[in-house]
């Protein structure tokens, strides 16, 4: 009994110890370290995420300050909620946080790390940059395409037409996404092939299981150690999802290789497999890095741009007025008796409004993707160590009340006169990041975004299904590498064009 007692006593002041020296480290630890939510001893700050991260975030930032310090597992963590320190990280010091952390998943759909997305900042990134920057996502290239968008659109806008002359309301959410699909497939494979069955799983699907998983929290990721033990079931579940991807391309490379028209480079497989043949690459270029980024593309182009127009014509919806307003300007510009064409987006002053005033309060990449710093730095007096994460909440950004007037309503009358613009100089309003990782992808989404929504706009009025009120559509959030809205739009359109 004595024993037991004296045992007791002796593991309780242990424990006591035990706790005031990890209290001690991390008060030592955090010294020089920006403020931050103090969290639990092994998780970390983990607990604080919610279903929507990026307004947690938000919320803690609105206590701790814009330059936060978090722990999420075993990493340090840095979150950025203002557009002065989002500046500080991507323009001063873009060269320190240029990295990006490992992340399991992506390592297998990535054909272990030979995408652009998730290299390591370095020779073999800035390569790979340069070739997406050069060889597939040019001001030519993206003109080249323009009679594919146009066909494209124009089969969405017939079946939207359909469905008006039948007086019926149509999922404009599934619609859309559908449409992205197959401008996606079309500029890379050539094809759509989105549709087709792949083990039980339309290829499609298992591109957004990937998204799904990709911004769902692995354990594996915060904690290096359990890496190995897979507890979640995510590197089965990646590795399952990159076999499909991988019998589909090898499939569609050699469809490609066995076109007699191949002399002619026409989309990014011809381009990509024209450069590996040629062996120009001073670096390592075959058939791994040839798919890794035909399904970079694919992935990052599918749904991030169909997402962002979902937002846009969503608010246009419920403010009637700015819709009208906007119905317009583009009647003034192309008339009543055709539809828009690229071409005459140029000048439309109140429909880039729109757009940037859509991707202010909905940026579909809420926190961006995630940096590293490559090495230690101090920044506003703060010291930070090499490998910390980096997260710019961009969301958060947008909707700061210091910069932005009446933040949660949609005004784009608010860019008038101003010179804010969303391509990454003006840091409160960075929906496609900014600095050296920022998105190579701009002028294409934009030119999608534009085009879509004037054609959405210009041909039909909307009514909404179910007698649901314009100021009663759900605005909520689905936060994923692409931020959705939760729910579905279902509306009646009704053509307005002349016959
Ligand atoms: C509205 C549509 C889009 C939005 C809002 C968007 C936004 C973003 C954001 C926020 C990032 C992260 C920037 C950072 O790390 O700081 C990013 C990276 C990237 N985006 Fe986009 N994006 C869009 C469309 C596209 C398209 C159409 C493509 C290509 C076809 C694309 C390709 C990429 C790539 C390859 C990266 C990684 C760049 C790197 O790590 O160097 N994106 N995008």
């Amino acid at each position: 009994m004595i024993i037991n007692w004296q045992y007791w006593t002796a593991f309780l002041l242990a424990t006591i110890c035990c706790f005031f020296l990890h209290e001690l480290s991390q008060t030592r630890r955090r010294k020089g370290l920006p403020p931050g939510p103090r969290g639990l001893p092994i998780l970390g700050n983990l607990h604080e995420l919610g279903k929507n991260p990026h307004q947690d975030l938000c919320k803690l930032a609105q206590k701790h300050g814009p330059i936060m310090h978090m722990r999420f597992g075993n990493v340090p963590t840095i979150v950025v909620s203002s557009a002065e320190a989002a500046e500080k990280f991507l323009k001063t010091y873009d060269h320190v946080f240029a990295g990006r952390p490992y992340h399991e998943g992506s390592w297998y759909i990535s054909y272990e790390g030979r995408s652009l997305v998730f290299s390591p900042y370095g020779p073999y990134w800035r390569k790979m940059r340069q070739l997406c920057n050069l060889h597939l996502l040019t001001r030519n290239r993206i003109s080249s395409f323009e009679p594919m968008r146009r066909k494209e659109v124009g089969l969405f806008i017939e079946s939207l037409k359909r469905a008006a002359s039948d007086g019926v309301d149509v999922d404009l959410t599934t619609a859309m996404w559908s449409l992205g699909a197959n401008m996606s497939c079309l500029m890379i494979f050539g094809k759509k092939y989105l549709d087709k069955d792949f083990e039980d799983k339309r290829f499609s699907d298992a591109v957004r299981e990937a998204l799904h998983l990709s911004a769902q929290p692995n354990i594996g990721d915060y904690f290096p150690l359990l890496r190995s033990l897979d507890l979640q079931g995510f590197t089965r579940r990646f590795k399952r999802i990159a076999k499909i991807y991988d019998d589909l391309l090898e499939k569609i490379i050699d469809d490609h290789l066995k076109s007699p028209g191949r002399e002619e480079a026409n989309d990014f497989v011809d381009i990509l497999m024209d450069l590996m043949e040629s062996g120009k690459f001073e670096f390592e270029f075959d058939r791994r890095h040839v798919k890794a980024l035909l399904l970079e593309m694919l992935i990052t182009s599918m749904d991030s741009t169909m997402a962002t127009i979902d937002w846009a014509i969503t608010e246009l919806l419920r403010h009637p007025d700015i819709m009208k307003k906007l119905q317009r300007e583009i009647e003034g510009k192309v008339g009543m008796g055709r539809i828009v064409e690229e071409s005459d987006l140029e000048g439309l002053m109140y429909l880039d409004m729109v757009v940037k005033e859509s991707m202010r309060l909905h940026p579909v990449g809420t926190l961006g993707l995630p940096h590293e710093s490559i090495e230690d730095c101090t920044v506003d007096g703060f010291h930070i160590q090499k490998n910390t994460r980096l997260i710019i909440n961009i969301w958060a950004i947008g909707r700061d009340p210091s910069v932005w007037p009446d933040p949660e309503s949609f005004i784009p009358e608010r860019f008038v006169g101003s010179n804010v613009d969303l391509r990454g100089q003006d840091f409160q309003l960075i929906p496609f990041g900014s600095g050296r990782r920022s998105c190579p992808g701009l002028a294409l989404a934009l030119t999608d975004v534009r085009f879509v929504l004037a054609q959405l706009v210009h041909c039909f009025d909307w009514k909404l299904s179910d007698n649901i009120q314009h100021s009663d559509l759900d605005m909520s959030e689905a936060f994923g590498i692409v931020t959705t809205r939760a729910q579905h739009l279902r509306v009646v359109p009704i053509y307005r064009l002349q016959k």
